[in-house]
């Protein structure tokens, strides 16, 4: 069993759905009985299935034992362990060729480095993954590892350059691919990405087009990519390279990375792009090939554990503003207006949350991790009608993947493999049409949904600065000679991360955490249960 604290696990939970068993981690204490339940309610909405038993198998952590922080630590120091290239190859480092003392406009960044430049990451630094000390398993969003809530250090590795590294630039072939849906961001990582190989000195870099399909279909050509091709590309938003769901198999697209001599694979993507950058990795490990997988984490959903947030979530919650705000002032310019906006987040409801929040103009938000009902004294509907009786307006933003049970279940799934939700947007909107009218009282509803418009488009500024240091240190990574990890941001350090911690769920919003809480305060909305 892992003992893993990636959401403040100490236990696994058994998990059967329709008849298949499968093991995740749970996070326990403060009341496992209580976390159960909720954890069901999520796991039940959010993959839409009935047929779901939950047991938790008890711990291996024993509290009495005197040295059980001591091994809790070893433990997650193992788990936090960078893959390198030195665990399966008799490779040996050289100095680096990255530098940024300048020597004069015709260097070409190839020379040694210089020693007196102190930029350069110590292979010992560590970042902390957790910085609150929680005093109570009761306190708000806690995340405890024993019932006490001790304090346990965390540490995790810093991302950065190196002053060895495991690669002759001038050898080097790297190719960057990005999968699944769009992000705002892409863009700015492809470009860091080029420019800061070139630093190094790597004068082969090309692009895979339209995700893992590119390294197999002999229509999809490799795109050469240099400084002058990617200089401007961050002006808009889509990637450059395409994107793309499904794909080949991990065996084909590891052919296809001998086949063309690849030594350096970034890989942009979300968990599914991670589940198969880390296959990649254990297929060139297995086969004992020199390539460096390196993941950048894009999931507009801000889904990814463990990180702060991902690149293209601000820039999401900035462009939903307009959706809000033109619903808004539907609702408010119209007679018992009811405006009602859609936002991405399949199963997390982060952007919904966070833009509801800045606009401060939403009565409602709806988010996957907590269900609510429509009907009912408590229902959705009925306070729809106080608003509407109060304030003769309302505003309603609801998360793609929320309310999901109240929907015909569809057992339809994506290339990928993700299941394709039903439209939680016009359901609402119908019911709330059949609502007002069953009563007699006219209203208003206006449906805005923007998800591609706010996935779409350009980087912001926050979101341009996070892809440019996450590209800049996906290279580092490689260069350093890791393999099977991911770059991001936690507690506003850049750090490196073994690909299987961040992908073993998705993150969710907490709704017993602070967020979720200030949230709630914002749009003075009830429990609709
Ligand atoms: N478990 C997995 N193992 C290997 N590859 C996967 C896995 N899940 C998804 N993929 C591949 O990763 C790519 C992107 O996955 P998808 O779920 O669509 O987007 P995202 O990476 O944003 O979650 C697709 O090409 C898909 O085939
Ligand atoms: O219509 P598409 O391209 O399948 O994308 C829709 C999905 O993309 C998402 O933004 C997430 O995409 P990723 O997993 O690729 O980041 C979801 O919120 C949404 O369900
Ligand atoms: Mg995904």
């Amino acid at each position: 069993m892992a003992i893993t604290s990636s959401t403040n696990t100490i236990g696994l939970l058994n998990l059967q759905k329709n008849g298949k068993h499968s093991n995740m981690d749970l996070p326990l204490f403060r009341s496992s009985h209580l976390k159960v339940r909720r954890f069901k309610r999520i796991f039940k909405c959010a993959s839409q299935v009935n047929d779901i038993s939950v047991e938790v198998v008890k711990p291996e952590i024993d509290f009495k034992d005197p040295d059980w922080k001591k091994h809790f630590q070893e433990d997650f120091d193992n788990r936090f362990r960078l893959p390198h290239l030195t665990d399966i190859l008799d490779v040996k480092p050289r100095p680096t060729t990255f530098s940024l003392k300048s020597r004069g406009p015709l260097d070409d960044g190839n020379g040694a480095p210089m020693d007196t430049w102190y930029g350069y990451v110590n292979d010992d630094d560590r970042a902390l993954l957790k910085v609150i000390k929680f005093a109570s398993p009761n306190s708000a969003g806690a995340e405890c590892i024993d019932p006490d809530c001790s304090w346990v250090e965390q540490w995790v590795h810093r991302a950065g350059p190196r002053k060895q590294i495991y690669y002759e630039p001038k050898e080097v072939k790297a190719a960057i691919v990005t999968c699944g849906g769009l992000c705002p961001g892409l863009n700015d990582v492809i470009r860091q990405i080029v420019f800061t190989l070139e630093k190094y000195g790597v004068k082969n870099i090309v692009g895979i087009q339209f995700g893992y399909r590119g390294f197999c279909d002999e229509n999809l050509r490799e795109v050469p990519l240099s400084h002058q091709v990617v200089q401007n590309i961050n002006l808009a938003g889509g990637s450059l390279l395409g994107v793309s769901r499904g794909g080949p198999s991990i065996s084909d697209i590891v052919d296809s990375i001998q086949a063309k001599a690849i030594d350096m694979l970034f890989v942009l993507g979300g968990n599914g792009t991670h589940a198969g950058a880390n296959a990649i990795h254990d297929e060139c490990r297995k086969r004992k090939m020199k390539v460096s997988v390196v993941g950048v984490p894009k999931t507009i959903d801000n889904d990814i554990q463990l990180m702060d947030k991902t690149f293209g979530f601000d820039t999401a919650v900035e462009e939903a503003q307009r959706a809000i705000n033109s619903a808004y002032i539907e609702a408010q310019s119209a007679y018992h207006g009811i405006g009602l906006v859609k936002l991405m987040g399949r199963s997390s409801g982060f952007i919904a949350m966070h833009a509801s929040l800045s606009s401060g103009q939403i009565d409602i938000c709806l988010i996957p991790e907590v269900p609510f009902k429509l009907e009912g004294p408590n229902g959705l509907l009925q306070h729809l009608e106080h608003l509407i009786k109060t304030k003769g307006k309302a505003v309603v933003c609801v998360a793609e993947g929320a309310g999901q049970e109240l929907l015909q279940k569809s057992a339809a799934l994506d290339a990928s493999g993700n299941v394709v939700l039903g439209d939680i947007g016009v359901h609402i909107q119908q019911q709330i049409k059949r609502h007002f009218k069953n009563i007699g009282v006219p209203a208003d509803v206006k449906y805005i949904d923007p998800t591609y418009m706010v996935r779409a488009c350009r980087a912001n500024a926050s979101d341009a600065i996070l892809c440019t240091v996450l590209g800049q240190n996906a290279v580092h990574g490689a260069f350093a000679g890791f393999s099977g990890i991911t770059t991001g941001i936690c507690n506003i350090h850049y750090v490196y991360l073994p690909i299987p911690e961040v992908i073993r769920s998705p993150r969710r919003v907490d709704p017993n955490s602070r967020m979720w809480h200030r949230c709630l305060t914002s749009t003075g909305q009830p429990d609709f249960r």
